[in-house]
């Protein structure tokens, strides 16, 4: 039986396929090279003292099936960074997640900040698209990777300027995104082979992480609440999405979970 990772990365595959038909590696390379403005320092702007907001365009998951239909993503992401999100998130992934380049080319057009590609990253290939199509992070999925191609990735994502946040889910996951020398590490309270969501996952894993690398707590935040007890258990970073689509002020939801990061004993 496979797991739905497993299953999602099978359909990523697929479309990939297509993409690479339409689009060969040479011609990205050529955009990156020709017409693409330099990547953003998105691990300096997610270094910064305090808790800082990732808010993600996410139109359905695999979990909770549709959640917004998100005819703008421009319009919402320009609502996130006026909120005062450090970076925007954009799930690319097309079958479960509803997601396209499309929205990633809209929302690096309209903000300023950091935008991060969301995709369930394989190939050197897709890499060079997120670069192509503005992206100045990638996330890299540790379950989905053999160690050698996480390595290779990593070097990638870097030799282009970008940021990588590598997203674990275990105490496994996290030696081996340390040991392939990652220097952002997402913890996803979601078992993406199960789709079960584990709140105690970001307390036991961060110790594990040393002080100078950036940890991110990933999924199932509901709101500002949340978001200061993850900052209290010394997240850096929190990464919402669900609630702020869901919601129909974003730019208010995005400002206050921003604001009980900065609350005085929120370090
Ligand atoms: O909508 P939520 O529960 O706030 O979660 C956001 C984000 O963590 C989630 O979308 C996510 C985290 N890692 C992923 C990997 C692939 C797809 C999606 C994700």
């Amino acid at each position: 039986m496979s797991t739905v990772l497993e299953e999602i990365v099978a359909g990523v595959r697929e479309d990939l396929a297509d993409r690479e038909r339409s689009v060969p590696l040479d011609a990205l390379r050529r955009v990156v090279a020709d017409s693409t403005p330099p990547a953003l320092d998105a691990e300096a702007v997610l270094r910064r003292p305090g808790l800082s907001l990732v808010a993600e365009v996410k139109r359905s998951s695999p979990s909770k099936g549709a959640l917004s239909d998100i005819p703008d993503p421009a319009a919402l992401a320009l609502a996130y960074a006026d909120g005062g999100a450090s970076a925007i998130s954009v799930l690319t992934e097309r079958r479960r997640f509803g997601g396209s380049l499309a929205d990633l080319d809209q929302v690096r057009a309209a903000v300023d900040v950091p935008v991060l590609r969301k995709d369930f990253v394989v190939t050197e290939y897709q890499v060079w698209e997120a670069r192509a199509h503005g992206a100045d992070i990638v996330l890299l999925i540790v379950a989905a990777l053999e160690d050698p191609l996480l390595r290779d990735l990593l070097a990638t994502v870097r030799g282009l300027g970008m940021t990588a946040l590598v997203e674990v889910h275990d105490e496994d996951e996290t030696q081996r995104a340390l040991d392939a020398g990652a220097s952002v590490v997402g913890v996803n309270a979601r078992d993406l082979k199960t789709l079960q969501v584990h709140p105690d996952t970001f307390s036991r894993l961060r110790p594990l992480v040393p002080s100078g690398v950036v940890t991110v707590a990933e999924s199932g935040i509901t709101g500002p609440q949340d978001a200061a007890s993850y900052a209290a258990q010394g997240a850096d970073v929190v990464l919402v999405g669900e609630a702020l689509v869901r919601t129909g002020d974003p730019r208010g939801a995005a400002a206050a979970i921003v604001a009980a990061g900065a609350a005085p004993g929120v370090s």
